[in-house]
């Protein structure tokens, strides 16, 4: 079939993608056109030849552009942001590109799913998760204590592992003795430590960086029967887009890798083929995250910026080092430093010849390095207002918050003059956009215990669900809100949220209340945990004082509180653990009898919960601070969990007035001996469905 070979021919010939077919003119084209797709033709001598692409003869389908939907959730943010008032961001401008379905090429495993990149080579080896996983800061962390510290360190880590001090992580990491004893050191050292797996993490601060556009390529095929070159240079590719998307299958901030780079673009080709587009890196976070946004100019800068190409190795350390920082739980952002950082730095880092097709990861590791701040969140500050600030309120919504640079031209896409040779330039890439993210998430549960301190929400949690909080004797032992799960006997189930204590003027972020408020609010109802022994501990509080003070046996009470507190485990480690309201006459009697008379320090004490008040009055500050923070909390269902009803010598009195003070229902209970537990789970269904009553007993 085939007769001629036109000079057009033998440069397709040349191609470096294969081979074309050419067919002349003929009777069996017909037939063969609806099998093969036309793309051009040439004409030799004035014949007509037809040159079809070879691959079309496997009847391969066309590929279908991706379902319009995934558009939509892009509008939707869109909507979002401009329904909401906040200030509209050139991120959001524009066309969107199609969200592909990348992988977020997280180098380890973590409690949460990263998809993997289907043409991806960068599975990342055994070798590489450990190195870039956050535990291999842990495992740095804990090497760096036992060089710094000494073994004497470690043995006291070892010692004080007898106490159990375990937080409220679970998981397998449990039970591994060393990595406890490393967050036990680091702690005591004043190092930051990585959140253990399973702990709920509610907000983390990253870098992000839109991928490096591809080079554009110089490249030359003969025109004019042979007779001289033009050029052929195809553009580079797009780089990868970042992009945050709501997820209702993640519910924790947890394992988010301090800084996000989107792949780069490939480099383009000859017979002006545009390189591929980078890949995008996607990262899941819990629907109701709150996204803020800040230049990357507008913090702290790392002295490491821009230091050229790095080797891979270094760059997984660096990863996992600069983990610490990030989940830290600093809140502070007051003082800012210029970066300083250069265009120059990101242009000099990304060359043609290093770039690696489909690995995503080492486009991400060599020579493409964004800088990285300085241990410490400390160095993590902005003064200015984020540019954008978005809420993700709608499982599937996605922002881009940072876009790829655009691909360079290749010399196909300049001027060629005629009778002057082809032109010889092209382009490199532009960088992608680089920005400071910080993301904020709220828990989402049916029930949230808010109490002050103390008031045995963590008891009460570890009674009604198989969540094992910690529970201890002193305020603020709880700093991370934890959930657990009411299995009813039905099948049904319900959520509940142990909030950290709130305290007099939480509103204010007294006592990181701003941290723990924010986690009420998603909250679908509430529960206020009261310490119904409140106003009787004073009294005892004062009884304990003056036996103290006439030495008739102090904490006679504490001995009898101690004698049933539940709570086997009690420690005094922290400074107003001394005065813990359990276990207490003898640590009340002993604060009070160093400053009997100073009625500041009981009113602080009182203000933070150290000494109970009363039921109603207890129940007074949590409205009254829920009102302050937020006044739609309110109006939210709620209930009265009347806690600690074994310790309270007057039940009927204190019931009584607790009734006259407010008009929710009250479910008098005592975690700690497990009494009522079974009316307030009845109690809890009812208020999120109500609707759904029916004893569970
Ligand atoms: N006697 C008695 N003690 C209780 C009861 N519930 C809790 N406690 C004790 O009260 C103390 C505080 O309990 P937690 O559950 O840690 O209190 P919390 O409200 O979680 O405290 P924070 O985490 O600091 O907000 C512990 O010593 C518990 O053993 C109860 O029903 N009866
Ligand atoms: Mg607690």
């Amino acid at each position: 079939m085939v007769t001629k070979f036109s000079p057009r021919f033998i440069a397709l010939l040349t191609k470096p993608a294969g081979t074309v077919l050419l067919l002349q003119a003929c009777q069996s084209l017909p037939p063969l056109t609806s099998l093969l797709r036309f793309t051009g033709i040439v004409f030799d001598n004035s014949e007509p030849c037809f040159v079809f692409q070879p691959h079309v003869l496997h009847q391969q389908p066309r590929p279908q552009p991706p379902p319009p939907s995934r558009l939509a959730p892009v509008t939707a943010i869109c909507q979002t942001v401009l329904r909401s008032g906040y200030q509209r961001h050139p991120l959001l401008d524009g066309p969107r590109r199609l969200l592909r379905e990348m992988p977020i090429t997280v180098p380890f495993s973590t409690s949460r799913s990263h998809r993997n990149d289907s043409s991806s080579s960068s599975t990342p080896t055994t070798r590489d998760a450990s190195r870039a996983s956050p535990y291999s800061g842990v495992a740095k962390l804990q090497q760096r204590s036992r060089n710094d510290s000494g073994h004497a360190t470690v043995a006291e880590a070892a010692t004080a592992g007898g106490r159990a001090m375990d937080d409220n992580g679970g998981g397998d990491l449990r039970t591994d003795a060393g990595y406890r004893q490393s967050r036990r050191a680091a702690a005591r050292e004043g190092k930051p430590v990585m959140p253990q797996r399973g702990q709920f993490v509610d907000w983390a601060q990253l870098r992000v960086r839109g991928g490096r556009g591809g080079p554009g390529r110089v490249a030359y095929e003969p025109v004019g029967r042979g007779r001289h070159l033009g050029a052929s240079g195809g553009s580079g590719g797009g780089g990868g887009d970042v992009i945050i998307r709501a997820n209702n299958s993640t519910t924790s901030l947890y394992g988010i890798l301090p800084v996000l780079v989107g792949s780069a673009g490939s480099a383009g080709g000859a017979g002006g083929r545009t390189g591929a587009r980078g890949a995008d890196r996607v990262l899941d976070v819990p629907v109701g995250t709150m996204v803020r946004i800040w230049q990357a100019s507008a913090a702290g800068n790392s002295a490491e910026a821009g230091d050229g190409l790095e080797d891979v190795e270094d760059w997984g350390d660096a990863v996992a080092d600069y983990g610490h920082p990030v989940h830290q739980e600093a809140e502070i952002f007051s003082s800012s430093e210029d970066e300083g950082e250069s265009e120059a730095d990101f242009h000099s880092a990304s060359d043609e010849g290093e770039q690696r097709e489909g690995d995503g990861r080492s486009r991400f590791a060599i020579g493409d390095r964004p800088p990285l701040p300085p241990h410490g969140a400390a160095n993590l500050r902005f003064t200015s207002p984020p540019i954008v600030e978005v809420e993700l309120t709608q499982a599937g919504q996605v922002l881009v918050v940072a876009r790829g640079g655009s691909g360079g031209r290749g010399n196909q896409a300049f001027p060629s003059l005629a009778g002057r040779p082809a032109p010889s330039e092209c382009e490199r890439g532009t960088p992608g956009q680089e920005f400071w993210v910080r993301l904020e998430t709220r828990l989402l549960a049916d029930v949230g215990f808010v109490g002050l301190p103390n008031a045995g929400k963590s008891t009460l949690l570890s009674a009604i669900t198989a969540a094992r909080a910690k529970v201890g004797s002193y305020a603020f032992t709880t700093i991370r809100p934890q959930l657990g799960t009411i299995l009813y006997g039905d099948g049904s189930r319900l959520i509940t949220a142990d909030i950290p204590g709130l305290v007099q003027g939480a509103h204010a972020n007294r006592g990181r209340g701003n941290a723990f408020l924010r986690h009420i609010e998603r909250c679908r109802c509430m529960a206020f945990v009261l310490d119904l022994s409140g106003g009787e501990s004073t009294a005892h509080h004062a009884a304990g004082f003056q036996q103290s003070h006439t030495g008739a046996g102090a904490g006679g009470d504490g001995a009898a509180g101690r004698g049933r507190g539940p709570d086997t485990r009690q420690r005094q480690t922290r400074s107003h653990a001394a005065a813990g309201n359990d276990g207490d006459g003898a640590g009340v009697a002993a604060a009070h009898g160093n400053d009997g008379d100073d009625g500041g320090e009981a009113a602080a004490k009182a203000l933070i919960g150290v000494v109970p008040l009363p039921p109603a009055e207890q129940l007074r500050v949590l409205q009254e601070e829920l009102r302050m923070y937020n006044p739609e909390l309110l109006a939210a269902p709620a209930l009265v969990v009347a806690n600690k009803l074994d310790r309270c010598s007057e039940p009927r009195v204190a019931l009584r007035d607790l009734m006259a003070a407010t008009p929710l229902p009250i479910v008098p209970v005592s975690a700690a001996h497990s009494v009522g537990l079974n009316r307030l789970k009845d109690a809890l269904r009812v208020i999120v469905r109500p609707g759904t009553g029916g004893s569970e007993t």
